[in-house]
This record gives C-alpha cells, structure tokens and sequence, in this order.
C-alpha cells in the first residue's frame, strides 16, 4: 500500500500500522512471519503425538534428553564447504554487537556442550534432542524458513556399531508410526569411499568436505555444473572422471572390485550390513554409492531414509563425523547421528493415509445450573482434578444446550451438573455422554 500521511502527521505504510485515528485501529497481519507456522491445537496434536513417538523411541535406547538454545553464536556454523545451510544462515547482529544466528541444525550446539562438558561426562554419550532450526531462504522458493528436528548422536563409539544402533532407532520409529520397509529404505554409503578415491589422485584433504558437498547436489543439479564446481576446487578431470564413476557403481561388491578389500569404506559398510541382518531391519537398507549428504562434516557412514515411491524429499538423514570436534579448537571424539525433521514425515503419513486421529479428550465437563453455585461447581471441579480427572469447567451462565454442544465437541465422558436441589442433598447429577445414562452421585463418591 502506498505510504499515508496519517491525520496524527506520521508516516505509516503497509507494514507499519498508523496510529489510532480516532476508534479506528489497522488490523496486524494475523499470519505468522513468512516461512514460519502456527500450531493451532488440533495440529499441535499431532505434533505432540509425533514428538511423543520421537522421545519413547529415545527412551527405549537409553538416549539420554538434552537442549540447547535455538539462538547460537554464528561462529558455530561458519563452515568454508559452500554448503546451502551455511548460505541460509538467519544471522544477525545483537544489540551487544554480537554475531548470532538462529540454529540452523542441532549438531554443532550438540558438540559444543560435549566439548564444554569435558571430562565431567564419560564415554559413550547417547544423547538426544527435539528442536526448531532456521534457515533465512529468499521466499521466492516459499519454502519453509523453520521446521522441528529430532536428532539422537552418539559420542565416543568408533565402530559402525553405533550407526547401527541409530538406525535402529529409526526403524523403530517408523514402525511404531505404521510406515514398513514396503514404504521406505535407507539409502547407505560411506564418505570414506569418496576419500580413499581422492586420496588416489592426491587430492588435499583439506577439500574433502567442499567435494561433499558439491557431489551431494549430484541430483539437483545438471552433472556439467558438478564437473564445473569439481574442477574449480582443484580437481583433475580424470579425477572428477573416476570420482562419478565410483557414484554409479551398484552393489557393495562392485564397489570392493574397484576399491579393493582392504579400505576401511568396503569393511565399514559390510560389517553395517551384517549387522543390519542381527538387528532385523536388512530389508530396510540398501547401498548407494552415490549417497553422501549435504553436511561437510561427515567423515564415515552416511545414510537417508528415503520414500519408496520417490514423491517426497528426504525424510531424515546422519552419519559419522569424527573430526567435528577438533574444527571447534577441541580433541577430536569419535561421533554419528542423524537428524529427522518434522515435516516430511507428516507429508509420507498423510500419503499412506496414517495420520492418526487425535480429538480432544476431556473426561468432565463440570456445570453449575445456577450463578451461585459457581463455587461448588469449582469445588466438584477440585476434587476430579485431585483424582486424576481433566475437567472443562464452565466459567460462566451457559444454557445447558450451550453446555452440551460444548462436552460433544470435548469428546467428554461425562457431564456433572451442579444443581440447587441435588447440592442441598450433598450430591450432583452425572449423565454419561456416550450411553445417555443420568443419575445422581454423593461428592464424596464422585470419582
Ligand atoms: O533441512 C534444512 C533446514 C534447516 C533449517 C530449517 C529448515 Br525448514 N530446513
């Protein structure tokens, strides 16, 4: 809207409300800032539901519960890989003149707490969090700028054990929600491939992490640019040549003929897989050489659980970075973990026709039939309350159509109605909602 004079002599535009003009005052924008949602009941609901999933499963894993603030400082993130999450990054200035940054993944700040807590936490460390990342991305992709993320990392364990272990507790999670291995897989492939093949062609390691990250777009981009951007980081075009070629082979056993047995990737991934087979989720896992994810952290091991039918960006991916640590000025310790965003997965269930359906559920509506009794109506409310009992009390006069409009939208159990004639006796009626049965109860007997 063009800017006005408002008849106070300010200046206000679209976004900046005028004043008050005389009982007239400019609406806010109700929405919540672009890229970002609300989570009205029903759908925070379902985002319980899920998150509740994402914490029995850590639970059930002995992961231990951690948080860490959702504004960090940017220096966490400023990795020199050219990675999209470092591009995106919602960064700003404070009014300390501190550089910060909305969290843009949960792994750094998870690091950096190891790290803090030094030697006054022992090895392993299995730890787990749910949190909101951020990413600042020019709307015109209207994208989301925010989504929760459940992340489990191990800290300590070397062997291939540990991703096992991760990827169990995936495998549980889906299964918990309904998702089989006829709807997903895990695509699984290990960064030290791409190493051993550098290493054939001399290439510095400190490169390794930009290549990831180029080679990860491999299927978002034209391979012309990939070969583009692989060359302009240093490499030789026989190099870039064998580096797609060693993308396409199809079976951990092509990849042993062209690699040899000796290196660490082919050991790696056919101990995971014969552990895959001891933990009974073999089904699920597929090699995928050209797999490599987008964080150029990652030094081992990298996995993503993929829909089956190919309609649905990644629903959650992690592998192992061993060498996090000492990029924060600290001893490295062995590490993996995974991160599982809250967005694709509700799109997979809605696909499979599995959202669950979460009504509310209140067990009492509480009523009293007359003003004054609105205090012995708060006192019926009590002693539910005390006994394990939710009640929805009625806070003011409502007609009882009013009343039982309400418990029917509540799902309640029952109606206690607190009348003149019933308190006089000490007792309140019942009717119970779902058979129509109505009789009266003594206070002391309501449980
Ligand atoms: O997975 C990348 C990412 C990071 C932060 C926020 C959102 Br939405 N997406």
């Amino acid at each position: 809207a063009a800017e006005t004079d408002s008849p106070s002599g300010g200046r206000s535009g679209a976004l900046t409300p005028g004043p008050a003009v005389a009982g007239h005052v400019q609406k806010i924008d109700v929405n919540p800032p672009k890229g970002t949602r609300d989570f009205p009941p029903e759908d925070m609901r379902l985002r319980n539901w899920l998150f509740d999933h994402f914490k029995e499963v850590s639970r059930l894993h002995g992961f231990e519960e951690v948080d860490f603030p959702v504004l960090e400082s940017e220096a966490l993130f400023t990795r020199k890989a050219g990675e999209e999450i470092k591009d995106q990054l919602y960064c700003f200035e404070d009014r300390g003149n501190r550089r910060v940054a909305l969290r843009p993944e949960l792994t750094p700040s998870l690091a950096r707490l190891v790290i803090q807590k030094g030697k006054s936490v022992s090895l392993p460390l299995k730890w787990f969090t749910v949190g909101q990342c951020w990413r600042y991305e020019r709307m015109t992709r209207g994208r989301r700028r925010e989504h929760y993320q459940w992340n489990m990392d191990i800290i300590g364990v070397p062997g291939v054990m540990a991703e096992a272990e991760l990827i169990s507790s995936i495998v549980t999670l889906f299964k918990r929600i309904g998702i089989t291995e006829s709807d997903v897989g895990f695509k699984v492939s290990s960064r030290k491939v791409l190493q051993e093949v550098l290493k054939c062609y001399s290439v510095p390691e400190n490169l390794f992490g930009k290549v990831c990250v180029i080679i990860d777009k491999i299927e978002k981009i034209p391979v012309d640019e990939i070969k583009r951007d692989l060359t302009a980081v240093g490499l030789t075009q026989e190099a870039v040549q064998e580096l797609l070629q060693v993308l396409s082979v199809k079976s951990l056993a092509e990849l042993e003929e062209r690699l040899g047995s000796s290196g660490e990737a082919v050991a790696d991934l056919k101990h995971l897989f014969s552990l895959a087979e001891k933990f009974g989720y073999s089904k699920w896992l597929q090699f995928d050489a050209s797999v490599v994810r987008g964080l150029a952290y990652y030094t081992g091991i990298v996995f993503e659980g993929f829909d089956r039918e190919g309609k649905l960006r990644a629903i959650c991916g992690g592998g192992r970075y061993d060498h996090l640590f000492s990029t924060f000025g600290a001893d490295d310790i062995a590490a993996c973990g995974f991160g599982f965003g809250d967005a694709v997965i509700v799109e997979l269930l809605k696909e499979k026709g599995l959202l669950p359906e979460l009504g509310l559920q209140v067990d009492n509506i509480v009523c009293a039939l007359d003003e004054d009794l609105q205090g012995c109506a708060a006192m019926v409310a009590n002693i539910l309350r005390e006994k394990g009992q939710s009640v929805d009390l009625v806070l003011e006069s409502k007609p009882l159509k009013w009343v039982f409009k309400r418990a029917a939208r509540a799902n309640a159990e029952r109606l206690v109605l607190v009348g003149n004639s019933e308190w006089q006796r000490g007792m309140v009626g019942v009717k119970i909602l779902s058979t129509g049965e109505q009789y009266e109860v003594k206070l002391d007997d309501l449980k």
